[in-house]
């Protein structure tokens, strides 16, 4: 589905991500760690167009998305959320999750629907009329997976969905992955909770420094002895 070929993203002398490639088939998770700064967040940005690419190339489903703005690379399907989420604070939950699709050709009766009947996926219906900004810092993610969710992507890139949020949202989150994953969806995780990002994904890839020191399962990448000096420096 995503093919990322020899990727390079650097900012002035800082070489941020290292000529990495990987690809993420159809209905799959692919979980993406490393220490901090070694440039996960940079590899989301450069596919989802938020960044261009120094050198290399990202095609999905045959598409080359290098050049591509982030408007165009969502509605060719992939969604995208954030490690601090990027809610308009002052917007209710049902009108957060409508930004995306004011100009969708749907009805709004129809639109408006979908979005409630997400928010009460999550046990969120009750508050829809709330403000972004009285939820709490997981609710504000759960949203954002939802707002993403308007316009039914294929690919979803998730940075850090678990960092600082309640355990019990966590498992609402999870469930909401597996729930998609079923339903077809394909993944990129980032996170630090290692224990999440093995359980769920299929492939994980390892970053230090912008270069990719390890691929495979859950159970490779743990005994590797490479990810274990990144990791825990022995
Ligand atoms: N816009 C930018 N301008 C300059 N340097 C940047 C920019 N974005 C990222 N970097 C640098 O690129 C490197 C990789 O950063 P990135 O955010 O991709 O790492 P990360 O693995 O996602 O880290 P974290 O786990 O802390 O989120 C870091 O050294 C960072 O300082």
């Amino acid at each position: 589905m995503l093919e990322v070929n020899a990727l390079r993203k650097v900012f002035g002398g800082l070489v941020a991500v290292d000529t990495i490639s990987f690809t993420v088939p159809e209905n799959s998770i692919l979980g993406l760690i490393g220490v901090n700064g070694s440039g996960k967040t940079t590899i989301m940005n450069c596919i989802n167009g938020i960044y261009d690419a120094t050198e290399g190339a990202i095609n999905f489903r045959g598409t080359n998305l290098v050049g591509k703005k982030p408007y165009e690379i969502a509605r060719l399907g992939i969604g995208r959320t954030f490690q601090v989420p990027r809610l308009f604070r002052r917007l209710t939950l049902t009108e957060n999750l409508m930004v995306p699709v004011l100009e969708d050709s749907r009805s709004n009766a129809e639109l408006t629907e979908k979005a409630n009947a997400l928010l009460a996926e999550v046990d969120l219906y009750r508050i829809r009329d709330n403000h972004a900004e009285e939820l709490s810092g997981g609710q504000q993610k759960l949203v954002e997976l939802l707002r993403v969710m308007m316009l039914n992507p294929d690919l979803i890139l998730l940075d850090e969905p678990f960092a600082g949020v309640h355990p019990n949202l966590c498992k609402v989150f999870l469930d909401q992955i597996l729930k998609l994953k079923d339903a077809g969806k394909s993944f990129i995780l980032v996170s630090h909770d290692l224990t999440s990002v093995y359980s769920l994904s299929e492939h994980l890839l390892v970053l230090n420094q912008g270069k990719k020191i390890a691929e495979g399962n859950a159970a490779d990448i743990q005994h590797n002895p490479d990810v274990i000096e990144a990791f825990l420096g022995r």
